[in-house]
Protein backbone atom coordinates (compact mmCIF):
# COMPACT_ATOMS: atom_id res chain seq x y z
CA UNK A 1 0.00 0.00 0.00
CA UNK A 2 1.48 3.39 -0.75
CA UNK A 3 2.12 6.03 1.78
CA UNK A 4 0.90 9.50 0.80
CA UNK A 5 1.87 13.13 1.85
CA UNK A 6 -1.14 15.37 2.42
CA UNK A 7 0.23 16.95 -1.25
CA UNK A 8 -0.14 13.76 -3.00
CA UNK A 9 -3.62 12.82 -1.43
CA UNK A 10 -4.80 16.03 -2.82
CA UNK A 11 -3.94 15.40 -6.32
CA UNK A 12 -5.43 12.08 -6.44
CA UNK A 13 -8.82 13.66 -4.59
CA UNK A 14 -8.24 16.63 -7.91
CA UNK A 15 -7.35 13.55 -10.57
CA UNK A 16 -10.41 11.39 -9.34
CA UNK A 17 -12.95 14.64 -9.30
CA UNK A 18 -11.14 16.41 -12.92
CA UNK A 19 -10.12 12.88 -15.01
CA UNK A 20 -12.74 10.62 -13.80
CA UNK A 21 -15.50 12.24 -12.99
CA UNK A 22 -16.07 11.25 -9.32
CA UNK A 23 -16.32 14.72 -7.63
CA UNK A 24 -15.04 15.65 -4.11
CA UNK A 25 -19.23 15.44 -2.97
CA UNK A 26 -19.24 11.63 -4.23
CA UNK A 27 -16.10 11.03 -2.73
CA UNK A 28 -16.91 12.77 0.70
CA UNK A 29 -20.66 10.18 0.29
CA UNK A 30 -18.42 7.82 0.42
CA UNK A 31 -15.75 8.83 3.13
CA UNK A 32 -19.35 9.03 5.55
CA UNK A 33 -20.90 5.91 4.31
CA UNK A 34 -17.52 3.90 5.22
CA UNK A 35 -17.28 5.78 8.74
CA UNK A 36 -20.84 5.29 9.37
CA UNK A 37 -20.23 1.26 8.63
CA UNK A 38 -17.37 1.46 10.91
CA UNK A 39 -19.61 3.06 13.92
CA UNK A 40 -22.33 1.32 13.42
CA UNK A 41 -20.73 -2.62 13.72
CA UNK A 42 -19.31 -1.07 17.25
CA UNK A 43 -22.27 1.09 18.22
CA UNK A 44 -26.15 0.82 18.61
CA UNK A 45 -29.37 3.26 18.48
CA UNK A 46 -28.74 4.12 22.40
CA UNK A 47 -25.17 5.02 22.04
CA UNK A 48 -24.72 9.01 22.32
CA UNK A 49 -22.36 10.33 19.73
CA UNK A 50 -21.01 13.51 19.97
CA UNK A 51 -19.40 14.87 16.49
CA UNK A 52 -16.96 17.83 17.26
CA UNK A 53 -16.21 19.13 13.81
CA UNK A 54 -14.29 21.79 12.13
CA UNK A 55 -15.14 23.84 9.24
CA UNK A 56 -13.17 22.36 6.77
CA UNK A 57 -14.35 18.82 4.55
CA UNK A 58 -13.19 16.75 7.29
CA UNK A 59 -15.80 18.77 9.22
CA UNK A 60 -17.59 17.64 6.18
CA UNK A 61 -16.99 14.12 6.47
CA UNK A 62 -18.73 14.26 9.65
CA UNK A 63 -22.15 15.96 9.07
CA UNK A 64 -22.38 13.60 6.19
CA UNK A 65 -22.09 10.79 8.64
CA UNK A 66 -24.15 12.48 11.68
CA UNK A 67 -26.50 12.50 8.83
CA UNK A 68 -26.58 8.87 7.51
CA UNK A 69 -26.57 7.79 11.72
CA UNK A 70 -29.76 10.56 11.49
CA UNK A 71 -31.25 9.15 9.08
CA UNK A 72 -31.12 5.45 10.25
CA UNK A 73 -32.79 6.15 13.56
CA UNK A 74 -29.43 7.08 15.74
CA UNK A 75 -31.06 10.03 17.74
CA UNK A 76 -28.31 10.78 20.39
CA UNK A 77 -26.40 12.62 18.33
CA UNK A 78 -24.95 15.94 19.07
CA UNK A 79 -22.72 18.68 16.95
CA UNK A 80 -20.28 20.90 18.17
CA UNK A 81 -18.47 23.18 15.23
CA UNK A 82 -15.38 25.08 15.52
CA UNK A 83 -14.55 27.85 13.30
CA UNK A 84 -15.90 30.21 11.07
CA UNK A 85 -14.49 30.02 7.32
CA UNK A 86 -16.46 27.17 5.92
CA UNK A 87 -15.72 25.22 2.99
CA UNK A 88 -18.10 24.61 0.20
CA UNK A 89 -18.95 20.95 0.93
CA UNK A 90 -19.21 22.12 4.20
CA UNK A 91 -21.75 24.74 3.85
CA UNK A 92 -23.51 22.12 1.21
CA UNK A 93 -23.38 19.16 3.88
CA UNK A 94 -24.79 21.59 6.65
CA UNK A 95 -27.57 22.42 4.80
CA UNK A 96 -28.40 19.04 3.95
CA UNK A 97 -28.07 17.64 7.06
CA UNK A 98 -30.91 20.44 8.33
CA UNK A 99 -33.27 19.53 5.77
CA UNK A 100 -32.86 15.97 6.99
CA UNK A 101 -34.40 17.28 10.21
CA UNK A 102 -31.58 17.52 12.23
CA UNK A 103 -30.94 20.41 14.50
CA UNK A 104 -29.00 19.21 18.10
CA UNK A 105 -25.93 21.48 17.52
CA UNK A 106 -24.52 22.35 20.50
CA UNK A 107 -22.68 25.52 21.43
CA UNK A 108 -18.63 25.53 22.90
CA UNK A 109 -19.68 27.12 26.28
CA UNK A 110 -19.26 26.12 29.97
CA UNK A 111 -21.67 22.74 28.89
CA UNK A 112 -19.45 21.57 26.45
CA UNK A 113 -17.20 19.27 29.16
CA UNK A 114 -20.27 17.93 30.33
CA UNK A 115 -21.60 17.01 26.84
CA UNK A 116 -18.03 15.71 26.36
CA UNK A 117 -18.46 13.56 29.67
CA UNK A 118 -21.44 11.82 28.77
CA UNK A 119 -21.09 10.78 24.96
CA UNK A 120 -20.29 7.29 24.60
CA UNK A 121 -18.46 7.94 21.14
CA UNK A 122 -16.95 11.42 19.99
CA UNK A 123 -16.03 11.72 16.15
CA UNK A 124 -13.37 13.82 15.79
CA UNK A 125 -13.35 15.84 12.33
CA UNK A 126 -11.77 19.03 13.42
CA UNK A 127 -9.12 19.23 11.14
CA UNK A 128 -7.79 16.27 8.57
CA UNK A 129 -4.89 16.52 6.34
CA UNK A 130 -5.84 20.52 6.20
CA UNK A 131 -4.04 21.41 9.28
CA UNK A 132 -1.89 24.47 8.79
CA UNK A 133 0.59 25.55 11.48
CA UNK A 134 0.23 25.67 15.35
CA UNK A 135 -3.68 24.82 16.56
CA UNK A 136 -5.19 28.08 17.35
CA UNK A 137 -5.79 28.35 21.17
CA UNK A 138 -9.35 27.72 20.97
CA UNK A 139 -8.56 24.20 19.02
CA UNK A 140 -6.13 23.54 21.51
CA UNK A 141 -8.73 23.97 24.81
CA UNK A 142 -11.12 21.43 22.61
CA UNK A 143 -8.86 19.17 22.12
CA UNK A 144 -7.94 18.90 25.45
CA UNK A 145 -10.94 18.43 27.05
CA UNK A 146 -11.79 15.57 24.53
CA UNK A 147 -8.76 13.67 25.58
CA UNK A 148 -9.17 14.27 29.05
CA UNK A 149 -12.54 12.08 28.71
CA UNK A 150 -12.48 9.48 31.11
CA UNK A 151 -14.96 6.71 29.52
CA UNK A 152 -16.41 6.40 26.34
CA UNK A 153 -14.21 6.03 22.52
CA UNK A 154 -12.98 8.58 20.24
CA UNK A 155 -12.76 7.91 16.39
CA UNK A 156 -11.01 10.13 14.25
CA UNK A 157 -11.95 10.60 10.96
CA UNK A 158 -8.55 10.73 7.96
CA UNK A 159 -6.63 11.64 10.90
CA UNK A 160 -6.78 12.49 14.32
CA UNK A 161 -6.66 16.46 14.60
CA UNK A 162 -3.76 18.08 15.61
CA UNK A 163 -1.37 15.36 13.74
CA UNK A 164 0.57 16.36 10.69
CA UNK A 165 -0.30 14.37 7.74
CA UNK A 166 3.56 14.39 6.25
CA UNK A 167 5.55 13.61 9.56
CA UNK A 168 3.20 12.14 12.53
CA UNK A 169 4.48 15.02 14.60
CA UNK A 170 2.08 17.10 17.00
CA UNK A 171 1.17 21.06 16.18
CA UNK A 172 0.28 22.11 19.72
CA UNK A 173 -1.92 18.88 21.08
CA UNK A 174 -3.64 16.41 19.10
CA UNK A 175 -6.71 13.88 19.73
CA UNK A 176 -5.87 10.49 20.78
CA UNK A 177 -8.08 8.22 19.19
CA UNK A 178 -9.27 5.06 19.75
CA UNK A 179 -9.58 4.71 16.30
CA UNK A 180 -8.62 5.81 12.54
CA UNK A 181 -10.73 5.98 9.23
CA UNK A 182 -8.81 7.06 6.82
CA UNK A 183 -9.47 6.83 3.18
CA UNK A 184 -7.66 5.82 0.04
CA UNK A 185 -4.33 5.16 1.35
CA UNK A 186 -2.19 5.66 4.47
CA UNK A 187 -0.68 9.36 4.98
CA UNK A 188 2.86 9.43 6.57
CA UNK A 189 1.51 11.03 9.41
CA UNK A 190 -0.19 7.81 10.61
CA UNK A 191 2.69 5.56 10.84
CA UNK A 192 5.28 7.60 12.14
CA UNK A 193 5.73 8.87 15.92
CA UNK A 194 3.61 10.18 17.89
CA UNK A 195 0.98 10.41 14.92
CA UNK A 196 1.23 6.49 14.89
CA UNK A 197 0.28 6.18 18.27
CA UNK A 198 -2.63 8.74 18.31
CA UNK A 199 -3.83 7.35 15.31
CA UNK A 200 -5.21 3.93 17.38
CA UNK A 201 -5.98 1.36 15.09
CA UNK A 202 -6.25 2.71 11.36
CA UNK A 203 -8.90 1.36 9.06
CA UNK A 204 -8.00 2.73 5.32
CA UNK A 205 -11.23 2.92 3.44
CA UNK A 206 -10.48 2.83 -0.38
CA UNK A 207 -13.28 5.22 -1.63
CA UNK A 208 -13.50 5.57 -5.52
CA UNK A 209 -9.97 7.13 -6.14
CA UNK A 210 -8.48 4.97 -9.22
CA UNK A 211 -5.47 2.42 -7.68
CA UNK A 212 -2.93 3.61 -10.65
CA UNK A 213 -3.12 7.12 -9.21
CA UNK A 214 -1.52 6.13 -6.49
CA UNK A 215 1.51 5.47 -8.04
CA UNK A 216 2.59 8.98 -7.77
CA UNK A 217 4.09 7.87 -4.27
CA UNK A 218 7.06 6.31 -4.37
CA UNK A 219 6.97 5.05 -0.79
CA UNK A 220 5.13 1.92 0.26
CA UNK A 221 3.97 0.40 3.51
CA UNK A 222 5.42 -3.13 4.20
CA UNK A 223 3.07 -5.76 4.66
CA UNK A 224 2.18 -9.51 4.33
CA UNK A 225 0.86 -9.38 0.87
CA UNK A 226 4.12 -8.09 0.04
CA UNK A 227 6.44 -10.12 1.54
CA UNK A 228 3.96 -13.36 0.22
CA UNK A 229 5.14 -12.07 -3.39
CA UNK A 230 9.00 -11.12 -2.51
CA UNK A 231 9.59 -14.44 -0.46
CA UNK A 232 12.50 -16.23 -2.66
CA UNK A 233 11.60 -19.85 -3.91
CA UNK A 234 12.70 -23.19 -2.97
CA UNK A 235 12.88 -25.65 -6.16
CA UNK A 236 12.74 -28.75 -5.04
CA UNK A 237 15.28 -29.76 -7.18
CA UNK A 238 17.70 -27.54 -5.42
CA UNK A 239 20.94 -28.12 -3.26
CA UNK A 240 22.53 -25.99 -0.51
CA UNK A 241 24.99 -24.28 -3.76
CA UNK A 242 21.30 -23.12 -4.78
CA UNK A 243 20.57 -21.04 -1.78
CA UNK A 244 23.90 -18.81 -1.88
CA UNK A 245 27.00 -18.65 0.53
CA UNK A 246 26.69 -16.27 3.29
CA UNK A 247 30.13 -14.60 4.56
CA UNK A 248 30.07 -13.33 8.32
CA UNK A 249 33.20 -11.04 9.47
CA UNK A 250 32.15 -9.74 13.01
CA UNK A 251 32.93 -10.07 16.81
CA UNK A 252 35.94 -9.21 18.75
CA UNK A 253 37.17 -10.40 21.83
CA UNK A 254 35.12 -7.04 23.64
CA UNK A 255 32.00 -8.56 21.98
CA UNK A 256 31.56 -12.30 21.26
CA UNK A 257 27.46 -12.62 21.28
CA UNK A 258 26.88 -10.26 18.60
CA UNK A 259 28.71 -12.29 15.43
CA UNK A 260 26.43 -15.50 16.82
CA UNK A 261 23.13 -14.07 16.51
CA UNK A 262 24.12 -12.61 13.04
CA UNK A 263 25.24 -16.14 11.73
CA UNK A 264 22.16 -18.24 13.10
CA UNK A 265 19.75 -14.96 11.54
CA UNK A 266 21.13 -15.93 8.24
CA UNK A 267 20.94 -19.70 9.12
CA UNK A 268 17.41 -19.52 9.86
CA UNK A 269 16.22 -17.75 7.16
CA UNK A 270 17.52 -20.40 4.74
CA UNK A 271 20.79 -19.68 3.58
CA UNK A 272 22.48 -22.66 1.89
CA UNK A 273 25.98 -22.23 3.71
CA UNK A 274 26.80 -20.10 6.33
CA UNK A 275 30.37 -19.12 7.05
CA UNK A 276 31.16 -16.81 10.29
CA UNK A 277 34.82 -15.88 10.97
CA UNK A 278 35.42 -13.78 13.82
CA UNK A 279 39.12 -12.54 15.45
CA UNK A 280 38.64 -14.67 18.67
CA UNK A 281 37.43 -18.39 19.22
CA UNK A 282 33.66 -18.59 20.15
CA UNK A 283 32.98 -21.71 19.17
CA UNK A 284 31.15 -23.08 21.77
CA UNK A 285 28.78 -20.67 21.87
CA UNK A 286 27.94 -20.64 18.02
CA UNK A 287 28.12 -24.84 17.59
CA UNK A 288 25.77 -24.80 20.89
CA UNK A 289 22.84 -22.74 18.99
CA UNK A 290 23.23 -24.06 15.23
CA UNK A 291 26.25 -26.69 14.60
CA UNK A 292 25.67 -26.18 11.12
CA UNK A 293 27.52 -23.36 11.20
CA UNK A 294 30.97 -23.22 9.24
CA UNK A 295 33.34 -21.22 12.08
CA UNK A 296 36.52 -20.03 12.04
CA UNK A 297 38.75 -18.13 14.41
CA UNK A 298 41.75 -16.13 13.44
CA UNK A 299 42.85 -16.40 17.18
CA UNK A 300 43.23 -12.86 18.05
CA UNK A 301 41.20 -9.64 20.07
CA UNK A 302 40.13 -8.15 16.64
CA UNK A 303 40.50 -7.70 12.77
CA UNK A 304 43.22 -5.89 10.96
CA UNK A 305 43.78 -4.88 7.35
CA UNK A 306 46.70 -7.77 7.26
CA UNK A 307 43.81 -10.64 8.08
CA UNK A 308 42.04 -9.43 4.09
CA UNK A 309 44.50 -12.17 3.05
CA UNK A 310 44.04 -14.98 4.86
CA UNK A 311 40.06 -14.31 4.24
CA UNK A 312 40.32 -13.63 0.86
CA UNK A 313 39.16 -17.02 -0.66
CA UNK A 314 36.24 -16.62 1.27
CA UNK A 315 35.45 -12.88 0.11
CA UNK A 316 35.62 -14.13 -3.40
CA UNK A 317 33.60 -17.15 -2.61
CA UNK A 318 30.69 -15.50 -0.56
CA UNK A 319 27.41 -14.62 -1.97
CA UNK A 320 26.77 -11.52 0.45
CA UNK A 321 28.93 -10.27 3.52
CA UNK A 322 28.10 -9.40 6.56
CA UNK A 323 30.97 -6.91 8.39
CA UNK A 324 30.11 -5.39 11.52
CA UNK A 325 28.35 -6.71 14.56
CA UNK A 326 30.48 -6.64 17.32
CA UNK A 327 33.61 -5.34 15.93
CA UNK A 328 35.09 -2.83 17.88
CA UNK A 329 35.97 0.40 16.44
CA UNK A 330 40.22 0.65 16.42
CA UNK A 331 41.72 2.24 13.28
CA UNK A 332 42.83 -1.28 12.42
CA UNK A 333 39.70 -2.64 12.02
CA UNK A 334 38.15 -0.06 10.17
CA UNK A 335 40.84 -0.49 7.59
CA UNK A 336 40.01 -4.00 7.63
CA UNK A 337 36.56 -2.87 6.82
CA UNK A 338 37.57 -0.91 4.33
CA UNK A 339 40.06 -3.72 2.93
CA UNK A 340 36.63 -6.13 2.28
CA UNK A 341 34.88 -3.62 0.73
CA UNK A 342 37.23 -2.61 -1.77
CA UNK A 343 38.14 -6.58 -2.31
CA UNK A 344 34.36 -7.52 -2.74
CA UNK A 345 32.03 -6.45 -5.66
CA UNK A 346 29.04 -8.52 -4.70
CA UNK A 347 26.52 -7.16 -1.89
CA UNK A 348 28.13 -6.33 1.53
CA UNK A 349 25.56 -5.60 4.72
CA UNK A 350 27.70 -3.34 6.45
CA UNK A 351 26.04 -2.99 10.15
CA UNK A 352 26.80 -1.62 13.20
CA UNK A 353 31.01 -0.72 14.31
CA UNK A 354 31.37 -1.23 10.62
CA UNK A 355 29.20 1.56 9.74
CA UNK A 356 31.86 3.76 11.78
CA UNK A 357 34.15 2.94 8.11
CA UNK A 358 31.27 4.31 6.05
CA UNK A 359 33.00 7.92 5.23
CA UNK A 360 35.97 5.74 3.97
CA UNK A 361 34.06 3.68 2.17
CA UNK A 362 32.87 3.46 -1.39
CA UNK A 363 28.86 2.65 -1.41
CA UNK A 364 27.25 1.37 -4.40
CA UNK A 365 23.89 -0.02 -4.30
CA UNK A 366 24.51 -3.29 -3.45
CA UNK A 367 25.50 -2.34 -0.08
CA UNK A 368 23.70 -1.82 2.38
CA UNK A 369 23.84 0.16 5.50
CA UNK A 370 21.77 -0.53 8.65
CA UNK A 371 22.16 2.11 11.04
CA UNK A 372 19.92 2.46 14.00
CA UNK A 373 19.26 5.57 15.69
CA UNK A 374 22.20 6.86 17.24
CA UNK A 375 24.93 5.74 14.23
CA UNK A 376 22.74 7.68 11.83
CA UNK A 377 23.13 10.40 13.75
CA UNK A 378 26.77 9.26 14.01
CA UNK A 379 27.37 8.98 10.14
CA UNK A 380 24.92 11.45 8.87
CA UNK A 381 26.89 13.89 11.25
CA UNK A 382 24.85 16.74 11.28
CA UNK A 383 22.79 18.27 14.61
CA UNK A 384 21.19 21.21 12.10
CA UNK A 385 18.15 18.31 11.79
CA UNK A 386 16.40 16.10 13.37
CA UNK A 387 17.34 12.75 12.27
CA UNK A 388 15.06 10.18 13.31
CA UNK A 389 12.23 9.25 11.36
CA UNK A 390 12.76 11.53 8.94
CA UNK A 391 12.15 9.84 5.24
CA UNK A 392 12.99 12.56 3.57
CA UNK A 393 17.06 12.98 4.69
CA UNK A 394 17.08 9.40 4.78
CA UNK A 395 16.14 9.13 0.97
CA UNK A 396 18.51 12.03 -0.03
CA UNK A 397 21.57 10.39 2.11
CA UNK A 398 20.99 7.17 0.52
CA UNK A 399 20.81 8.82 -3.26
CA UNK A 400 23.69 10.94 -2.28
CA UNK A 401 25.70 8.10 -1.27
CA UNK A 402 24.74 5.69 -4.00
CA UNK A 403 23.75 3.22 -0.95
CA UNK A 404 20.37 1.25 0.20
CA UNK A 405 19.63 2.27 3.75
CA UNK A 406 17.95 0.44 6.45
CA UNK A 407 17.55 2.59 9.38
CA UNK A 408 15.96 1.26 11.82
CA UNK A 409 13.61 2.44 14.35
CA UNK A 410 10.24 1.32 15.62
CA UNK A 411 9.01 2.27 12.28
CA UNK A 412 12.00 1.48 9.84
CA UNK A 413 12.91 3.12 6.97
CA UNK A 414 14.31 1.46 4.16
CA UNK A 415 15.10 3.21 0.80
CA UNK A 416 17.76 3.73 -2.01
CA UNK A 417 16.81 7.50 -2.52
CA UNK A 418 14.79 6.01 -5.46
CA UNK A 419 12.09 3.78 -3.83
CA UNK A 420 11.04 4.15 0.42
CA UNK A 421 9.53 1.57 2.03
CA UNK A 422 8.39 1.55 5.77
CA UNK A 423 8.04 -1.23 7.87
CA UNK A 424 5.98 -1.28 11.00
CA UNK A 425 6.06 -4.22 12.63
CA UNK A 426 7.32 -5.11 15.82
CA UNK A 427 7.26 -3.69 19.06
CA UNK A 428 9.28 -3.15 22.34
CA UNK A 429 10.81 -6.91 23.04
CA UNK A 430 13.26 -6.01 19.72
CA UNK A 431 14.61 -2.94 21.82
CA UNK A 432 17.42 -4.83 23.23
CA UNK A 433 20.84 -5.38 22.21
CA UNK A 434 21.56 -7.88 19.89
CA UNK A 435 18.01 -7.90 17.47
CA UNK A 436 20.11 -5.47 15.19
CA UNK A 437 22.70 -8.19 14.90
CA UNK A 438 20.00 -10.98 14.08
CA UNK A 439 18.72 -8.87 11.77
CA UNK A 440 21.35 -8.49 9.86
CA UNK A 441 22.24 -11.83 9.57
CA UNK A 442 18.21 -12.40 8.09
CA UNK A 443 19.50 -9.64 5.25
CA UNK A 444 21.74 -11.62 4.75
CA UNK A 445 20.62 -14.73 4.27
CA UNK A 446 17.63 -13.54 2.14
CA UNK A 447 20.54 -11.89 -0.42
CA UNK A 448 21.99 -15.01 -0.83
CA UNK A 449 19.02 -17.00 -1.93
CA UNK A 450 19.12 -14.34 -4.85
CA UNK A 451 17.65 -11.23 -3.26
CA UNK A 452 18.33 -7.71 -4.48
CA UNK A 453 19.27 -5.59 -0.99
CA UNK A 454 16.53 -3.82 -1.10
CA UNK A 455 14.34 -6.95 -1.04
CA UNK A 456 16.12 -8.88 1.14
CA UNK A 457 15.93 -6.16 3.75
CA UNK A 458 12.00 -5.57 3.46
CA UNK A 459 11.43 -9.03 3.98
CA UNK A 460 13.84 -9.44 7.02
CA UNK A 461 12.01 -6.33 8.54
CA UNK A 462 9.01 -7.37 8.38
CA UNK A 463 9.42 -10.69 9.45
CA UNK A 464 11.67 -9.99 12.51
CA UNK A 465 9.29 -7.27 13.67
CA UNK A 466 6.18 -9.90 13.20
CA UNK A 467 7.79 -12.53 15.14
CA UNK A 468 8.88 -10.15 17.86
CA UNK A 469 5.23 -9.59 18.27
CA UNK A 470 3.66 -13.23 18.03
CA UNK A 471 6.39 -14.54 20.73
CA UNK A 472 5.83 -11.28 22.94
CA UNK A 473 1.95 -12.09 22.63
CA UNK A 474 2.81 -15.21 24.71
CA UNK A 475 6.34 -14.27 26.57
CA UNK A 476 5.57 -10.36 26.47
CA UNK A 477 7.92 -7.53 25.32
CA UNK A 478 9.99 -7.82 28.29
CA UNK A 479 11.15 -11.14 28.52
CA UNK A 480 11.43 -11.98 24.79
CA UNK A 481 14.98 -12.18 23.69
CA UNK A 482 16.61 -11.98 19.97
CA UNK A 483 17.30 -15.31 20.58
CA UNK A 484 13.96 -16.48 21.20
CA UNK A 485 13.25 -13.82 18.06
CA UNK A 486 15.91 -15.88 15.78
CA UNK A 487 14.17 -19.85 17.37
CA UNK A 488 10.60 -18.30 16.45
CA UNK A 489 11.28 -16.93 12.92
CA UNK A 490 9.73 -20.25 11.31
CA UNK A 491 6.02 -18.58 13.10
CA UNK A 492 6.20 -15.50 11.31
CA UNK A 493 7.52 -17.26 7.98
CA UNK A 494 4.77 -20.05 8.10
CA UNK A 495 1.97 -16.95 9.04
CA UNK A 496 3.03 -15.51 5.41
CA UNK A 497 3.32 -18.86 3.33
CA UNK A 498 0.26 -20.25 4.77
CA UNK A 499 -2.04 -17.03 4.31
N1 LIG B 1 -11.21 16.44 -1.21
C1 LIG B 1 -11.72 15.22 -1.28
O1 LIG B 1 -12.04 14.75 -2.34
C2 LIG B 1 -11.90 14.44 -0.03
C3 LIG B 1 -11.59 15.02 1.18
N2 LIG B 1 -11.93 14.44 2.31
C4 LIG B 1 -11.79 15.09 3.60
O2 LIG B 1 -11.29 16.40 3.47
C5 LIG B 1 -10.24 16.61 4.38
C6 LIG B 1 -9.37 17.71 3.89
O3 LIG B 1 -10.21 18.84 3.83
P1 LIG B 1 -9.68 20.33 3.79
O4 LIG B 1 -8.65 20.46 2.74
O5 LIG B 1 -10.90 21.18 3.70
O6 LIG B 1 -8.94 20.52 5.17
P2 LIG B 1 -9.34 20.10 6.67
O7 LIG B 1 -10.80 20.08 6.87
O8 LIG B 1 -8.55 18.92 7.01
O9 LIG B 1 -8.72 21.32 7.45
C7 LIG B 1 -9.09 22.64 7.16
C8 LIG B 1 -9.79 23.22 8.34
O10 LIG B 1 -8.95 23.18 9.48
C9 LIG B 1 -8.71 24.49 9.96
N3 LIG B 1 -7.29 24.56 10.39
C10 LIG B 1 -6.20 24.26 9.66
N4 LIG B 1 -5.07 24.43 10.38
C11 LIG B 1 -5.48 24.85 11.60
C12 LIG B 1 -4.80 25.21 12.79
N5 LIG B 1 -3.46 25.15 12.87
N6 LIG B 1 -5.50 25.59 13.87
C13 LIG B 1 -6.84 25.63 13.81
N7 LIG B 1 -7.57 25.32 12.72
C14 LIG B 1 -6.89 24.93 11.61
C15 LIG B 1 -8.97 25.41 8.80
O11 LIG B 1 -9.36 26.67 9.28
C16 LIG B 1 -10.11 24.68 8.11
O12 LIG B 1 -11.33 24.94 8.72
C17 LIG B 1 -9.59 15.26 4.51
O13 LIG B 1 -8.83 15.13 5.68
C18 LIG B 1 -10.80 14.36 4.49
O14 LIG B 1 -11.35 14.24 5.79
C19 LIG B 1 -12.81 13.28 2.25
O15 LIG B 1 -14.11 13.80 2.13
C20 LIG B 1 -12.49 12.37 1.12
C21 LIG B 1 -12.49 13.10 -0.18
N1 LIG C 1 9.94 -0.26 19.71
C1 LIG C 1 10.27 -0.96 18.62
N2 LIG C 1 9.32 -1.35 17.73
C2 LIG C 1 9.66 -2.04 16.62
N3 LIG C 1 10.93 -2.40 16.30
C3 LIG C 1 11.92 -2.03 17.13
C4 LIG C 1 11.65 -1.29 18.32
N4 LIG C 1 12.84 -1.08 18.94
C5 LIG C 1 13.79 -1.64 18.18
N5 LIG C 1 13.25 -2.21 17.08
C6 LIG C 1 13.97 -2.93 16.02
O1 LIG C 1 14.96 -3.75 16.63
C7 LIG C 1 16.20 -3.68 15.95
C8 LIG C 1 17.25 -3.07 16.87
O2 LIG C 1 18.46 -2.93 16.21
P1 LIG C 1 19.77 -2.36 16.92
O3 LIG C 1 19.45 -1.18 17.75
O4 LIG C 1 20.78 -2.22 15.85
O5 LIG C 1 20.18 -3.56 17.87
P2 LIG C 1 21.63 -4.12 18.22
O6 LIG C 1 22.64 -3.21 17.59
O7 LIG C 1 21.73 -4.08 19.69
O8 LIG C 1 21.66 -5.49 17.68
C9 LIG C 1 15.91 -2.88 14.70
O9 LIG C 1 15.53 -3.75 13.66
C10 LIG C 1 14.72 -2.00 15.09
O10 LIG C 1 13.93 -1.64 13.98
K1 LIG D 1 -9.68 14.60 12.17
Amino acid sequence: MHILTADEMKKIDDSTSKEYGITSEVLMEQAAISIYNEITKNFNKNTHFLFVLGTGNNGGDGLATARLLYNEGYKNIKIAIIGKNQSELFKKQLKTIKKFGFDNFIEINDDFKNHVSVADCIVDGLIGIGLKGELKKEMLEIINIINSKKRGKIISIDIPSGIDANTGKVFGNAIKADKTITFGSYKLGHIFFPGREYSGSIIVAPLSFPKKLFSISHRELVTRDMIKKLLPKRPKFSQKYDFGNVLILAGSAEFPGASVLSAIGAQKIGAGLVRLITPCSLSSSVLEHEPGIIYKSLNKDKFSLRDIDVISKNIKKASVIVIGPGLGRSNETMQFVRGVVENSKGPIVVDADALYAVDALTLRKNIVLTPHVGEMQRIVRTDEIEIRQNYEYTEYFAKNKKATIVFKDATTIITNGEKTYFNITGNTALSKGGSGDLLTGIIAGLIAQGLDVMKASIIASYLSGRTAEIVSSEKSEYYSTPLDIAKNLYRALLEVMND
